[in-house]
């Protein structure tokens, strides 16, 4: 069996978990309180900044020429399309640079983020584009999903749905789905285990995303437990 078709079935439910989540759910309908958008958009930004990074470590430290361009194209993409949206979105929503800063990254955030480090120094290319991979494949299907709906009554949630619906992710993901088919028929059966694990652990913290930014999540303060 191919990579794709052993990851998306093992990450299903956080596939099928994602769209049935009401951060989603409340997104579309318009319902979704502001506050919450906000704090998906702080923490994100910390996420798509490391995000971009990550692809550019990737892209200089990989042999195969394929994925190199490809990563490098992702990186590109994001800082003109998906970034660019998000800085119009800080700027309608006014979110300052003073409340980013004053914004702790949530467990959750940090969790990914270092996950997707961690993929990348313990391990090889192959298996941090692998852990890449939720990301855009995710997106991309949620768009598509949301698309077939009516539109979000909420300008900037209508927004957000159509950066995740434009031809080039799709293409992009086609993309990768092939070069990480080609690199997983050609890896150990040691690191084929790695691939799909990279795959299902970042498709279980972007489920936990939503939660996290649905429950505004915070770290504990220390004192939970005082009298
Ligand atoms: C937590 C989180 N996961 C995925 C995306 C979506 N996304 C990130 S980069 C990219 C383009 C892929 O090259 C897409 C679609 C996000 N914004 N935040």
């Amino acid at each position: 069996m191919s990579f794709t078709s052993i990851v998306r079935k093992e990450a299903a439910p956080y596939w099928q978990g994602s769209l049935r989540h009401p951060f989603i759910v409340q997104l579309q309908a318009g319902t979704l309180p502001e506050e919450i958008f906000r704090y998906y958009l702080i923490q994100d930004h910390y996420y798509l900044r490391h995000f971009r990074k990550l692809h550019q470590i990737v892209a200089d430290h990989c042999q195969d020429q394929e994925l190199k361009a490809l990563m490098t194209l992702s990186a590109t993409g994001l800082k003109d399309g998906e970034m660019i949206v998000r800085e119009q979105f800080f700027e309608a929503l006014k979110i300052t640079a003073a409340e980013v800063r004053a914004t702790p990254i949530a467990p959750t955030t940090d969790h990914y983020v270092a996950h997707m480090y961690r993929q990348l120094f313990a391990d090889n290319p192959a298996i941090a584009a692998a852990g890449l991979y939720p990301c855009a494949w995710l997106y991309g299907d949620i768009g598509m999903a949301l698309s077939q709906q009516p539109a979000s009554p909420n300008p900037y949630y209508q927004r957000w749905i159509e950066t995740y619906t434009m031809a080039e992710l799709q293409d992009e993901i086609q993309m990768m789905g092939t070069v990480l088919n080609r690199l997983y028929a050609a890896s150990s059966a040691e690191d084929q285990v790695k691939m799909v694990q990279a795959f299902v652990r970042s498709s279980q913290l972007e489920y936990h995303f939503w939660e996290m930014a649905y429950r505004k999540e915070q770290w504990l303060r220390g004192d939970e437990y005082d009298e």
